[in-house]
């Protein structure tokens, strides 16, 4: 019988840096990343095609089961795309918006329950790093390393004021932290599947870290686990 994969997973709240590092590390361990926000992120983007209400859970359950969504890499320039009902979403799905209403449908415990399948059908050749609010709780509970991210609202707010900026786009870092925190509070405090840390999850707080410092801190984590028995051997 095939062993099964090695999970490392990477849940925190928005902004606290989980997709930058899960790059860092597939890189680094040629293991693939499943990415749960954008499949949240797509759905919301499905909804607001077929015009369905954000509440209207009959109709949201059977679009999540069955979403025709592709995770593709573009075999000329080598990256990720994400299509969606034959659309290339790539792009749309990260604006601050799509994220708020990803969060919002996340609340419905049937939606959740759609979508675990096709979470947890996501296989590797390699190892997997998962990178959400519930992988170490709910989707993955016996991964192998369980990485909890934090860092403070306001160091959150000014990391997306920057990357907006830097995309040209303008907007006030006053509003940014409000939806950061309105996010924080629907993403925690929903009944099923909150955004809090697995029990054995090892908590990481980024407010004073860079990106890269971050990364050897999990780096450190994963030598532990290989010595310790938990995780194979890595290249
Ligand atoms: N440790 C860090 N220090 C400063 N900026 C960071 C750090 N980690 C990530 N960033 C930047 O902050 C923004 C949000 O990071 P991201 O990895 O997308 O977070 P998340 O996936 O948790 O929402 C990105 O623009 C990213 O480049
Ligand atoms: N495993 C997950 C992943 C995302 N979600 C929901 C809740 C989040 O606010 C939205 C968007 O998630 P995403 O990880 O893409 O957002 P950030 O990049 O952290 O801003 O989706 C979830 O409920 N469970």
């Amino acid at each position: 019988m095939q062993a099964a994969m090695p999970v490392i997973t990477v849940d925190g709240p928005s902004g606290s840096g989980k997709g930058t590092v899960c790059r860092l590390l597939a890189e680094k361990l040629n293991w693939d990343v499943l990415d749960s926000g954008a499949i949240y992120r797509v759905l919301s983007i499905a909804v607001l095609h077929h015009q369905i209400a954000l509440d209207n859970e009959e109709a949201l359950v059977p679009l999540a089961a069955n979403l025709d969504v592709q995770f593709m890499i573009d075999s000329e320039t080598k990256k990720s795309r994400i299509v969606l009902e034959g659309e290339d979403v790539t792009n749309t799905i990260r604006n601050e918006e799509v994220g708020a209403t990803a969060s919002k449908i996340a609340m419905l415990p049937r939606v959740r329950e759609a979508l675990l399948r096709r979470q947890r059908a996501f296989s590797t050749e390699n190892g997997l790093i998962a990178d959400g609010r519930d992988m170490g709780t709910v989707v993955f509970p016996s991964a192998e390393l369980k990485i909890y991210l934090t860092a403070s609202a306001e160091e959150r707010a000014q990391r997306r004021f920057n990357e907006l900026k830097d995309k040209g786009l303008s907007v006030k870092l006053e509003g940014l932290l409000e939806d950061i925190k309105a996010r924080d509070d629907r993403d925690m405090n929903r009944p099923v599947a909150p955004l809090v840390p697995a029990k054995d999850a090892i908590h990481i707080d980024t407010t004073e870290l860079n990106a890269e410092q971050v990364f050897n801190k999990v780096l450190k984590l994963i030598e532990d686990a290989v010595l310790a028995g938990k995780l194979p051997k890595v290249s």
